[in-house]
């Protein structure tokens, strides 16, 4: 756990050994404890130097140890320990140091760091605070404006970035421990007391309350409703306006605020869901770690528009050649035109140069013959896409990976017109592509692992979270919309107006409410697939009565909003109103005021006063009950999937974890008890019916999310 070794006869070298980022577990601490001991005491020993094995420095606390009991020797101590010493402690920084690594970093009396290292601390992410005197060390060493900045945000910083705030004394491109000793050796003897953060006097500005409101605004603005960079803002308080050993008081307290809270479990569940999904795994047995990707050296994409742009953009950011092809030369020269832009700004903004030269733009099928990857980008119709797919087995070579950004439609029948079912796969992106996070893969049941294997892998080498789900209408996250949107255009009917109902998801977390969501999105694209399925316009069965459709429920409130040419943001009018097409100052529109009153009226629907518990529970718990559905469906295969896809493609607030662990913390009994009250209230609303698998679950005594996988293993698997 940590290796000890005398070099250069003088130089204690004290090496942390825990794959696979040397997490700072209790055996690690015992071991560090027992090491600098050690080195504290041999009369031989004139300096030390910290490193990590396998070039990374230190990931931080072990986070797996947060869910049980504290054991083993604290870390505050141990730090403080170091910093005390009477021998110089010389930092080496390879790889990472963050959370507790950098804190281990920040009591060593000297940092090294290789140029490729980042340094951070983002405990705030999982929801606690730097509680290893991080707040109290930081804003002693570079001041109170950057200290609150990193600490708030719990950015990484380069190591150039650390030498300029003067958090690291040296940057190598050599072997960071082998300068470090070096480094060491010349330190013997030099005084160390300046080298001691805690002993610092934090640097104050004049400003100091008005800074830090105007902090407090900007995390509550930016992170409505989540407690642990409140709590950061008032340890780096501390650090300001009380001696070191009061201040770490401040900072253990605030700590024991976060440590067991809800939202600290549910961020720490999102760090680890995110690495679950990437282990993706089919019932065949082929998975993640046993199923080799094809290296992709180009790709095609058909279609340049809003999705093939962003798709493009992403796959020349991740060094790949790519051909785009467009139908018609306008189309292809203004698609062309908006990817370089595109392609220049990113540049700009992330200091590299454009890689223009991997680019092509044709109007031809036949450029494409000797591609490793296609991925079709148009319209979505499938008359349309088959055509495509049919051509493309004609133009392709036969190795070649034929992928659909389809949102919803059926993979395999586009498989099936292709002369290579094994190598279709879905690769569903989110707009804007080149910015959104997440990306499903959609296996059909003719897509060979190598196919799944590689779609993922080229997700990760685009910076992507990609999640592995089955083929059925909607796959996972557009499949959960559904019950979620009916649940709010419902409670429109009853009496709910859209900004309460925006209101009350967002003070829940949601960057956007439900209806400025749909406003941004378009709300064109719903009415026109709710046309063609039958369920407005022309084609609808005159044999169906008002407000429902196949014996269902129906509110056609969204189709009287299009059918005035309101189709969002886009056009300045919506659910709400803007200044301009294109706006995006939202203002609650008396239009749509009068609109749901002449609604209710004509359907003599009585409006009752709504709460904000109503509405968050009918939206979440009918969203959270699709979701048991798809596990039930295999659909996805795990809760973890489910919600990294709610977190990256729809806004879910991740101190809430996403909808499946929502509904764990607010305990499944209680969750099955209200669908039950609102299924009874709307017998018609067949999503407001509780799931087989919630049922299962509530008998089995209501498990943790984690081990929802054990009882759903049994079930079919259509991934
Ligand atoms: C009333 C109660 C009072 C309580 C008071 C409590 C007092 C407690 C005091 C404790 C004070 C501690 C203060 C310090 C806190 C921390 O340090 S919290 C941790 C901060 N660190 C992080 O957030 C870093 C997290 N890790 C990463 O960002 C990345 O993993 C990485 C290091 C940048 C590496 O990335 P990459 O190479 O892409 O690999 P990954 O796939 O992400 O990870 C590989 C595997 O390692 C696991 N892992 C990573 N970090 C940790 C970690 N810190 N702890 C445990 N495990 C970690 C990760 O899950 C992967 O695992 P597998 O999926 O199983 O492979």
């Amino acid at each position: 756990m940590a290796r000890y070794e005398l070099v250069k006869r003088s130089v204690a070298l004290i090496t942390l050994t825990n794959p696979p980022v040397n997490a700072l577990s209790s055996a690690v601490r015992h071991a560090m404890a027992k090491s600098m001991e050690q080195a504290l005491n041999d009369p031989k020993v004139t300096a030390v130097v910290i490193c990590g094995e396998n070039g990374r420095f230190c990931g931080g606390a072990d986070i797996r140890e947060f869910a049980g009991p504290l054991r083993g020797p604290p870390l505050v101590p141990l730090l403080d320990a170091i910093e005390a010493g009477e021998k110089p402690v010389v930092a080496a920084i390879e790889g990472v140091a963050l959370g507790g690594g950098f804190e281990l970093a920040l009591v060593c009396h000297y940092c090294i760091a290789h140029f490729k290292a980042r340094l951070g601390l983002p405990e705030v992410t999982l929801g606690i605070l730097p509680a290893a005197g991080g707040t109290q060390r930081l804003p002693r060493l570079i001041g109170i404006p950057a200290a609150l900045e990193l600490i708030t945000t719990g950015r990484h910083i380069s190591a150039q970035e650390a030498l300029k705030l003067g958090i690291v004394d040296q940057v190598t491109e050599q072997n960071a421990c082998e300068v470090a000793v070096e480094f060491a050796l010349r330190a013997v003897a030099k005084p160390l007391s300046s080298r001691r953060v805690s002993m610092l006097t934090t640097p104050c500005p004049p400003d100091l309350d008005a800074l830090l409101e105007v902090v407090t605004m900007e995390v509550k603005k930016k992170a409505r409703g989540v407690m642990a960079p409140l709590a950061c803002i008032q340890a780096v308080r501390a650090a300001a306006t009380m001696p070191y050993s009061k201040g770490i008081k401040r900072e253990s307290e605030l700590m024991a605020t976060l440590f067991n809270s809800g939202q600290a479990r549910a961020l720490q569940y999102c760090f680890f869901a995110q690495r679950t999904a990437g282990k993706w795994t089919l019932p065949s047995g082929a998975q993640w770690n046993n199923s080799k990707p094809r290296e992709i050296r180009s790709a095609a994409i058909i279609g340049l528009g809003t999705m093939g742009r962003g798709i493009v953009v992403s796959l020349a950011r991740a060094g790949i050649s790519v051909i785009a092809v467009e139908s018609e030369k306008k189309l292809l020269e203004t698609g062309k035109q908006m990817v370089i832009g595109m392609l220049e700004r990113d540049a700009k903004r992330r200091g590299v140069s454009a890689s223009l030269n991997l680019l092509k733009f044709t109007l031809s099928l036949q450029d494409l013959k000797d591609v490793d990857l296609v991925i079709e980008a148009v319209f979505e119709d499938m008359a349309l896409k088959k055509r495509v797919f049919q051509e493309l087995s004609k133009v392709c070579r036969p190795a070649t990976l034929l992928c659909t950004n389809t949102s919803g439609l059926d993979v395999d029948a586009l498989a099936g017109v292709t002369d290579r079912p094994h190598l279709v796969v879905g690769m569903h992106f989110f707009s804007p592509a080149h910015v959104m996070k997440l990306l499903e893969v959609v296996c059909g049941p003719r897509s060979s692992s190598e196919t799944i294997a590689t779609a993922m892998s080229l997700g990760k080498r685009m910076g992507k979270v990609s999640v592995a789900v089955g083929n059925c209408p909607g796959f996972v996250g557009n499949r959960m919309l559904k019950p979620y949107l009916d649940q709010a255009t419902f409670l429109l009917e009853e009496g709910a107006t859209p900004e309460q109902i925006d209101k009350a998801l967002e003070d829940f977390g949601f960057a956007m409410g439900v209806f400025r969501m749909s406003d941004l999105a378009g709300l064109d694209v719903g009415w026109r697939i709710r046309k063609e399925s039958g369920l407005t316009g022309p084609d609808v069965d005159p044999k169906n009565p008002p407000r429902r459709r196949h014996g269902r429920r129906y509110c056609p409130i969204p189709d009287m909003v299009c059918e005035q040419g309101r189709f969002g943001q886009k056009t300045g009018r919506g659910w709400y109103m803007y200044d301009k097409p294109g706006g995006t100052n939202a203002k609650p529109d008396p239009l749509i005021q009068n609109l749901l009153e002449m609604y209710r009226s004509r359907y003599a629907i009585q409006p009752r006063n709504i709460s904000d518990k109503e509405i968050i529970e009918r939206c979440l718990f009918a969203l959270a009950n699709e979701g048991f559905r798809i596990l039930e469906d295999g659909i996805a295969a795990r809760p973890e999937d489910i919600d990294v896809i709610y977190l990256f493609g729809y806004g879910f607030p991740r101190h809430r974890g996403g909808p499946m662990f929502y509904a764990s913390m607010v305990g499944l009994e209680r969750v099955l008890e209200r669908l039950e009250h609102y299924h009874q209230a709307h017998p018609d609303v067949p999503h407001l019916e509780p799931s087989p698998l919630l049922k299962k679950l509530v008998a089995c005594g209501s498990p943790s999310v984690q081990t929802w996988r054990e009882h759903i293993k049994t079930m079919h698997s259509h991934l």
